[in-house]
């Protein structure tokens, strides 16, 4: 899960652009890039690191134009230490593109073969993204050959494209001197939303916050499988480009990846968070008593919805007995073992007295490796906790994700093959209490307003909890492959062995 936007504007963009980034800022922290368009050329910055420090005042006068789009990148594919796979990507032919790309390719590694044998078009990096721009310009190319570049042609090669892109992709790219050509994958898992601000500016971008972060009136989520052009006069065109479109956003959205404040396909995450914890709570009345309970204590940060309605429903007080450092960021999408399992210790910190002496509950939105649970249970009893309880707002994470989430190892993961009584003693807590599958699916719904309907969802892409891959096409070896593609960083021997079982006996 990257952050994405796009912007036609006739004023200056490339602040705007920045501010959108900064407000998608934790769907990616690896690399930022911003591109404009300025009388047919574009302007290009893009590097690793977090927006703020990729833009300086330099590069930003170095952004002319009305017209432009940006990322911020959490690789799930080829490099993450690589630059040039930072994002966007361009390409020169047909008229010149640039785009930035939400997702992950499952056919990345065929698509590479076939797009240098039969269209006779290199990619020069092991992003899936270049793969995929190069698939919209050999498309796009195909359907204007000998005809003017007309919407029609626009469609089409959108159309040609979802016959040969498999995986999750939210896509905004810019054709030179035509406009912004936006898209979503047939089964809409990553989002992308459409808004406008009293100037006329129209905005597509990741999640809704990027628009009222903005002061933008947020229009309509972009259907799965929809195209939508936005000409250089702001003039919105959108079809349907797939031949049978279904709805499956993906839970880790809700659970994890978004911001809370974001509505995404008519859902609030917030309140999905709020529900999640309301179902947890029956989950943990069956496992502890609540009088054995003193307090509830979230995980910063994702998790304090769901902590606090759980803690409202068992009549049980909720302190903050963590200090997050928020010079620190998200933990979960930082590359490597070693740097994740630091982060942890330097991104939070006990507050002795709210330990001390007590039974506490502590709440988390998901437990993923068990990098962050295993040194917070550790955390809290250094704190003198008594007992310490652990609570996840999701089930058990026991496949590998293939669509945008950096989790595609079985083997790192600290819930696959192992029962929950397994992992409750290498995280070291007292009582561990995961949510149920079904009501956690159960609860992301019930926040879908009644007039927005459910049934506009197929259901909920949720393959990293159950196991079902919604495109179909995912056995071991589609895995292997994109194992082999996966950002890779030095891992330590301490970091190796860590998932090892210790003896339970
Ligand atoms: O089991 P793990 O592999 O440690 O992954 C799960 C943890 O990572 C995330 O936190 P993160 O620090 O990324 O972000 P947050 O501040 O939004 O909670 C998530 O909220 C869990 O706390
Ligand atoms: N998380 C994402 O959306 C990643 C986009 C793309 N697969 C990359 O690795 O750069
Ligand atoms: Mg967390």
């Amino acid at each position: 899960m990257c952050g994405i936007v796009g912007v036609v504007s006739n004023a200056p963009v490339n602040q705007l652009i920045y501010d959108a980034l900064l407000l998608l800022q934790h769907r990616g922290q690896d690399a930022a890039g911003i591109v404009t368009l300025l009388d047919r050329k574009f302007f290009m910055h893009k590097a690793k690191g977090m927006v703020k420090d990729v833009f300086r005042t330099r590069n930003m006068r170095a952004l002319p134009g009305s017209v432009g789009l940006g990322q911020v990148r959490y690789p799930t594919a080829g490099n993450a230490y690589s630059e040039e796979e930072a994002q966007p990507f361009y390409v020169n032919a047909p008229f010149g593109i640039v785009l930035v790309h939400n997702g992950n390719l499952t056919n990345a590694h065929a698509l590479r073969a076939e797009l240098f044998s039969t269209d006779h078009r290199h990619t020069n990096t092991e992003s899936d993204s270049e793969v995929l721009l190069n698939v919209l310009a050999n498309e796009l190319e195909r359907a204007t050959r000998g005809v003017q570049l007309h919407t029609d042609q626009l469609f089409a090669a959108v159309k040609s494209m979802h016959k040969r892109l498999r995986g999750s992709y939210a896509v905004v790219s810019l054709i030179s001197g035509q406009g912004l050509l936006a898209f979503r994958d047939p089964y809409g898992i990553r989002p992308l939303c459409l808004g406008r601000n009293a100037e006329g500016t129209a905005m597509v971008a990741s999640e809704s916050v990027a628009l009222e972060g903005l002061g933008f009136k947020f229009e309509r989520d972009i259907a799965p499988g929809e195209a939508v052009f936005i000409d250089m006069q702001g003039q919105v065109h959108a079809h349907q480009c797939a031949e049978a479109p279904t709805l499956n956003p993906c839970i880790f959205e809700y659970v994890y990846l978004a911001r809370p404040d974001s509505t995404m396909d008519g859902i609030s995450v917030y309140q999905a968070r709020l529900n999640l914890g309301e179902t947890l709570a029956k989950r943990v009345v069956s496992t502890v008593p609540p009088s054995d309970i003193d307090v509830i204590i979230p995980i910063p940060e994702s998790s304090r919805p769901s902590a606090t309605q759980l803690a409202h429903l068992l009549g049980i007080p909720y302190r903050e007995g963590f200090v997050k450092n928020r010079y620190v960021g998200r933990t979960f999408i930082m590359p490597g073992q070693g740097e994740r399992k630091k982060s942890v210790r330097q991104k939070l910190n006990a507050i002795a007295s709210e330990f001390k002496g007590r039974n506490v509950l502590l709440v988390d939105d998901s437990i993923v490796r068990g990098t962050t649970s295993r040194e917070i249970v550790q955390m809290a009893r250094d704190a003198g906790a008594r007992k310490v309880y652990l609570a996840s707002a999701a089930p058990p994470v026991r496949y590998p994700n293939v669509y945008g989430i950096d989790m595609p190892t079985k083997g790192e993961l600290v819930a696959h093959d192992r029962t929950i009584e397994e992992i409750r003693a290498l995280i070291g807590c007292d009582a561990l209490i995961y949510q149920d599958v079904d009501a956690m699916k159960r609860a992301v719904m019930k926040a879908a307003p009644a007039t927005a309907g459910a049934s506009k969802f197929a259901g909920l892409e949720a393959s990293c909890f159950d196991g079902y891959y919604v495109t179909g096409d995912i056995d071991t070896d589609a895995i292997n492959r994109m194992n082999n593609n996966r950002p890779r960083v030095e891992e330590t021997e301490e970091d190796a062995s860590r998932l090892a079982l210790p003896n339970l006996n």
